[in-house]
């Protein structure tokens, strides 16, 4: 068992290629993830509380290093599923894992390994391909010596579920011990590539409201100078496609692009709905790359006359 602690400085040797992906940290309530996130991105992240249920995964906070870019996204809590929306919630939250770089999961340092946590490894067990970092958190509440016993327990778990943890960190976000070198563990884990958002993109929005902003970005390109400010976007609806089975989910998505005059509508649909098609297709590539999974997106124009002038319509347009 390799178990790290922050022996020296960590150096992002300008070499390095540059590196960006995604991170998600799961765990049982309380584990402490939000802390977490908060401690890695520096900054604190509002936590968007009234999510509805069918949206999948958020940006919860995006870390900028000179040598990388770490998405943190979030996803709904894995549950014993009793329900069929639970079950397809789990679902959701297996696509995610699967099409993250790294899932870091987060066990209390003062809390003995339970059922929960049991239930959350074995489940981590079957997603073969995504590097698994145990991340041992609240480690300023216990001493050495219970340290070193849930350290252990933790990389038994592993064995006994027949994988190995790409790593086991022990990290206090509340004093801000070895939060740095988490950062520096998980780096290395995703794809070499350049930065996924600008600088200072530090995100708690809903995803909707984004997924709405990648449609709006697509459906103005191109037309910038016609219709600048004439398109908001507004998401509908996001549900799992039923009857899909577990391994090749679809999330549906209807999503309204409002345009401010009858006469503009012929810019955004074009010629036998030939742009409108184009800009489905570009946004939905970017919607999955964002969501991590296969998205069915429907679009349609509609007329909100005058939404920018009408206070209600605004509101209704998120604005
Ligand atoms: N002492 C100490 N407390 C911590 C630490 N990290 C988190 N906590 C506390 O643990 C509690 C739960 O932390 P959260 O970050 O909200 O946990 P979570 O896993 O995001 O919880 P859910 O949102 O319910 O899934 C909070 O009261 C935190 O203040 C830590 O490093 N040290």
């Amino acid at each position: 068992m390799s178990v790290r602690s922050q022996s020296s400085e960590p150096s992002a040797s300008s070499e390095a290629p540059h590196r960006a992906g995604f991170a998600c940290f799961v765990g049982r309530p309380n584990a402490g993830k939000s802390t977490l996130t908060n401690a890695l991105v520096g900054q604190k992240v509002a936590i968007t509380a009234n999510q509805p249920q069918t949206t999948r995964h958020t940006v919860r906070g995006i870390v900028h290093r000179e040598d990388a870019q770490l998405i943190l996204v979030d996803t709904p809590g894995l549950h014993k599923p009793r329900t069929l929306l639970g079950e397809r919630l789990n679902d959701v939250v297996r696509t995610t894992w699967a099409e993250v770089d790294v899932i870091g999961f987060c066990l209390p340092a003062n809390e003995k390994l339970g059922p929960g946590d049991r239930f959350i490894a074995k489940e981590l067990a079957s997603i073969k391909k995504t590097p698994k970092i145990a991340i041992v958190t609240k480690t300023d509440l216990v001493d050495s010596k219970a340290l070193a016993e849930q350290l252990i327990a933790i990389d038994q778990l592993g064995k006994e579920l027949g994988f190995e943890w790409a790593e086991i960190v022990p990290v206090s976000a509340v004093a801000d011990k070895q939060v740095g070198l988490l950062a520096d563990l998980i780096v290395p884990l995703l794809p070499e590539g350049p930065a996924l958002y600008p600088e200072g993109d530090l995100t708690d929005e809903p995803e909707q409201v984004m997924i709405a902003e990648l449609i709006r970005e697509a459906a103005l390109e191109g037309v910038r100078d016609e219709l600048p400010h004439s398109i908001a976007v507004v998401v509908e609806e996001m549900l799992p496609r039923e009857d899909r089975p577990a391994d090749k989910p679809l999330l549906d998505i209807h999503a309204f692009v409002y345009i401010e005059r009858p006469s503009q509508k012929g810019i955004i649909i074009g010629p036998k709905g030939k742009r409108l098609k184009e800009v489905g297709i570009k946004s939905r590539k970017q919607i999955e790359a964002l969501l991590g999974t296969p998205v069915f997106l429907d679009l349609h124009v509609k007329v909100a006359k005058d939404w920018q002038r009408d206070p209600r319509q605004l509101r209704k347009l998120g604005f």
